[in-house]
């Protein structure tokens, strides 16, 4: 089965722009993926990288512009899928391997605030539908197209970095690329009124 890692390389996380210049975001978005590639090496996948701009990284890439449903709905025309957002630097190989084992035609990923971190496809008319609690329009999808669907309840598959408050997931819990990252970029754990957040140097 085909794996790949799609990555907005040419003008990622712009979530992040309250706390990350553009080479920031860039450079940060490596790191991330670097972690994730491990995840899945780990696990024994030999992923592919489709990123919109150049991106440095231990996979092949090509660079290619279409948008994010476009590109995927294309590949999953193509045959059986998986894809594994590049955002999801907690990855560890034995989520990996959750989320390849159920037999199911469709397998889900949810991440939190409703997207969909992961998926793998082994039906021929399932389609993604990303943006705007993408969760439940696969679901309605896998449904429609009479694909028998699992979810893989994981918090590190769950945790995708969009906003500056996510970066705390990453001090908190994270041992690779993006912590270290954020840790040499001056980042640290804050508590403010009670809440874990991040705060820089
Ligand atoms: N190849 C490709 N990957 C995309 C595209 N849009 C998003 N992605 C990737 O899909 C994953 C989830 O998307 P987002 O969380 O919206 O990432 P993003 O677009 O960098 O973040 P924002 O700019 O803050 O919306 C990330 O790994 C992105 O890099 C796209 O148009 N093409
Ligand atoms: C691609 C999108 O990511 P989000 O914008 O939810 O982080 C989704 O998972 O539907």
């Amino acid at each position: 089965m085909r794996t790949v890692v799609p990555v907005s390389g040419s003008d990622p996380k712009t979530r992040l722009s309250p706390v990350l210049g553009p080479d920031e975001r860039r450079a940060f978005t490596e790191a991330m993926l670097a972690d994730v590639l491990d995840a899945l090496d780990g696990a024994g996948h030999s992923p592919d990288v489709v990123s919109t701009g150049p991106v440095e990284c231990d996979a092949p890439v090509t660079v290619d512009d279409r948008g994010l449903d476009a590109l995927v709905n294309d590949l999953l025309a193509e045959g059986p899928l998986a894809v594994v957002m590049a955002d999801l630097p907690l990855l560890t190989a034995d989520a990996v391997e959750r989320l390849f084992a159920p037999a199911a035609d469709v397998v889900l990923a949810p991440g939190l605030g409703g997207g969909t971190n992961a998926f793998v496809c082994r039906h021929p008319e399932f389609r993604v539908d990303y943006h705007g609690a993408s969760i439940r329009d696969h679901r309605r999808i896998a449904d429609d197209v009479g694909a028998s669907l699992a979810e893989v309840d994981s918090r590190v598959l769950a945790t995708d970095i969009d906003e500056p408050a996510d970066l705390a997931e990453v001090l908190l819990h994270g041992d690779g690329r993006a912590a270290d990252w954020l840790t040499d970029a001056g980042f640290e754990l804050s508590f403010d009124d009670g809440r874990v957040g991040v705060a820089r140097e």
